[in-house]
């Protein structure tokens, strides 16, 4: 494994998405030795609870938890001092819970970390417009006006405001949120889709190598690795595609 795929293994984040400890096991397992990070989201979290993350920590795994909270300022406080006691390296709220409520994840991750000197301070970013959700769907549905690109990048903006660390949206938005956050501030990009595999329920996609060319910091990728007939050669594949942009 050469340098340029060590770094840039560093950029994937495989999501764990399975019912249970044991499948998710069996699936890491197939990855040995590849450095990407692991993200565990509410299916996984709720089925094998904190036990589950504090041991990928222990292994030394880089983990991202995904459980998107939203919720009244002091409940996500609440929450995000616990889960920065986890020892995560990255958590995320709904950018759509306000200034005041990031600002609350921030201050009760900072909380953690002052009771325990030897927590790191976890990235924290919010969720601007679910991957999922196309145009019509936010306007109508969801009674929200304007292109989705103008949203989130305007979600964007609060959040860097609210003092988190970056965003989740899809790669199809990261050049116009970098154009307005800067360069440090971090794209987390779902919505990755290899060519040729199937778009299932996400909606503003694109390929992991034109993820990259846009500027996106991570991509986030599930079932085109997990689904694969072999997750090992589809996750390596994927980080040639990436080195290769
Ligand atoms: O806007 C978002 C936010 C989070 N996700 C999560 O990313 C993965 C994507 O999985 P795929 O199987 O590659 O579609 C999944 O865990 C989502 O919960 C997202 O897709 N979009």
């Amino acid at each position: 494994m050469n340098e340029a795929f060590q770094q840039m293994a560093g950029r994937l984040m495989v999501a764990l998405d399975y019912p249970d400890a044991q499948q998710a096991e069996q699936f890491i397992r197939q990855l040995e030795g590849i450095p990407c990070y692991i993200k565990v989201g509410m299916q996984l979290f709720y089925s094998a609870g904190p036990a589950f993350v504090e041991q990928l920590k222990s292994r030394g795994y880089s983990v991202f938890l995904d459980l998107k909270m939203h919720d009244i300022p002091n409940t996500v406080r609440g929450g995000a001092e616990s889960i920065t006691r986890l020892g995560v390296d990255m958590f995320n709220v709904h950018a759509a819970g306000g200034r005041s409520m990031m600002a609350a994840a921030r201050a009760g991750a900072e909380a953690a970390i002052s009771a325990d000197s030897s927590l790191a301070m976890p990235l924290i970013i919010a969720v601007t417009q679910l991957t999922s959700t196309d145009q019509a769907t936010m306007n109508t549905e969801l009674g929200i006006p304007g292109t989705v690109q103008d949203v989130v990048v305007r979600y964007a903006q609060l959040t860097r405001e609210a003092g988190l660390d970056g965003v989740v949206a899809s790669p199809l938005e990261v050049p116009a949120i970098r154009a307005v956050c800067g360069s440090d501030f971090k794209t987390i990009t779902p919505g990755i889709r290899p060519a040729g595999s199937a778009t299932g329920d996400q909606s503003r996609v694109l390929t992991p190598g034109q993820a990259i060319a846009q500027g996106s910091s991570y991509i986030v990728v599930g079932r085109p690795i997990t689904a694969a007939p072999d997750p090992r050669a589809a996750a390596e594949h994927i980080i040639e595609e990436m080195i290769q942009l």
